[in-house]
């Protein structure tokens, strides 16, 4: 079998968006002095579909949500011909041609998400070339089902943010993620305003659920220190992103205090990238994100330094490439599941490229045990929402 030809389109969403409040969620660009839209950097609304297909028919079908014309770009020029004419199932050895072709700047960023897009296509051809779902050939079910987190709860009002989160109690959700809306810059009442988000969240799901708590890189340091003894009455599972991804020092200071775990991962690639944080200690829960860190050849690399070191992976995001790696492996617990809404930042975007995502059950998400490859169709029906860059 040979790898014939690779597709890469951009959907780029013209549907209705819902615009993010004031406070929305802390994040990096905060720190510059012009609020204006701090969340402008922080949109998903366009998405990269990667089909790379065999010389026998086998369409395996990658993502990518980062910077996806320059993905688009990436692929179309420097990776396809290297993979062209080559066997998928020679992932391992496309992954380091890949990776070395472009060592020169493509290790991190964007090139990095691009070797994703391709490593999770070929993986989807080999699940649907040897009939069996992508888990089976990483490992198969270490899960009876996977528990989920719902992943939402963005700075609003007190009332409303008790009135979403009653929603995911309501829904069978035993674990919910917030968002922060204030950081450094808002100084001694933004962090009251913190911790009244964080109160309110733990009094509507009670003491027996898992809070998650998620500043998206808009905190720093000496800001988080003052934060997390406050915190940590609220018993939070982990604090995620406390700092900026090169922070590493950071990280590891914050998560070497004990005081609340620190999580971290979904910026960063490779299994390189992971043994110098798990050599720092520096996170207490990894969350790299499949379809950025290096594609399921990398994650599942990760997932064995990450095991030796007993530190969780819980991939960032709830989507199909995430989810397959989650139920392979024991250290793997549980996963994240944004819930389906209007397209906000655009985390819900991949519900409407996509069909066949599972839908949360009280809690749980299963796979299927005799679905080969990923379990994903494109909805080339329902794309008429989307300008189609190709
Ligand atoms: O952990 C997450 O879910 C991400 O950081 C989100 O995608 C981002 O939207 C911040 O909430
Ligand atoms: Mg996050």
């Amino acid at each position: 079998m040979k790898i014939k030809s690779i597709r890469t389109r951009v959907l780029r969403w013209s549907g209705k968006t819902v615009a993010p409040q004031a406070n929305f969620c802390t994040n990096a660009s905060d720190a510059l002095f012009e609020r204006g839209d701090s969340m402008g950097s922080f949109r998903f609304h366009e998405w990269l579909i990667c089909e790379v297909e065999t010389d026998n028919g086998i369409v395996g079908i990658g993502n990518a949500a980062l910077a996806p014309t320059i993905t688009k770009q990436i692929i179309d020029t420097y990776l396809a011909p290297l993979v062209i004419g080559e066997d998928p199932f020679d992932n391992e050895y496309l992954w380091q041609k890949m990776y070395r072709r472009t060592h020169a700047w493509g290790r991190k960023g964007v090139g990095m998400v691009a070797i994703s897009a391709i490593d999770i296509a070929i993986w989807d051809i080999m699940g649907k070339a040897t009939g069996k779902p992508v888990f089976k050939l990483l490992g198969g079910r270490t899960k009876e089902q996977i528990p989920v987190y719902a992943s939402k709860l963005y700075g609003q009002s007190i009332d409303a943010l008790a009135k979403e989160a009653q929603s995911y109690v309501d829904q069978g959700f035993d674990m919910v993620k917030m968002r922060f809306g204030w950081g450094p810059k808002d100084g001694p009442a933004g962090m009251r305003k913190n911790l009244d988000l964080v109160k309110t969240v733990r009094e509507v799901i009670g003491p027996d659920r898992d809070l998650m708590l998620e500043c998206y890189m808009g905190w720093n340091l000496e800001y988080t220190k003052r934060m997390l003894p406050k915190l940590a009455e609220f018993e939070p599972r982990w604090l995620e992103e406390p700092v900026i991804a090169d922070d590493l020092a950071g990280y590891a200071e914050l998560n070497n205090m004990n005081i609340v775990p620190i999580s971290g991962g979904e910026h960063e690639f490779t299994n390189f990238g992971f043994k110098t944080l798990l050599d720092m200690n520096a996170l207490s829960v990894i969350q790299y994100d499949t379809n950025r860190v290096g594609g399921i050849t990398a994650a599942q690399k990760i997932n064995a330094l990450a095991e030796a070191y007993q530190v969780p992976v819980i991939p960032h995001a709830g989507q199909m490439h995430n989810y397959h790696l989650t139920m392979a492996n024991l250290n793997c617990p549980i996963s994240e599941f944004f819930p389906v809404f209007d397209v906000e930042v655009g985390n819900e975007l991949f519900y409407y490229v996509f069909k066949g995502d599972p839908v949360p059950k009280n809690g749980f998400i299963d796979l299927d045990d005799d679905l080969p490859g990923l379990g994903l169709e494109i909805a080339e029906d329902a794309l008429g929402e989307f300008e189609i860059i190709e």
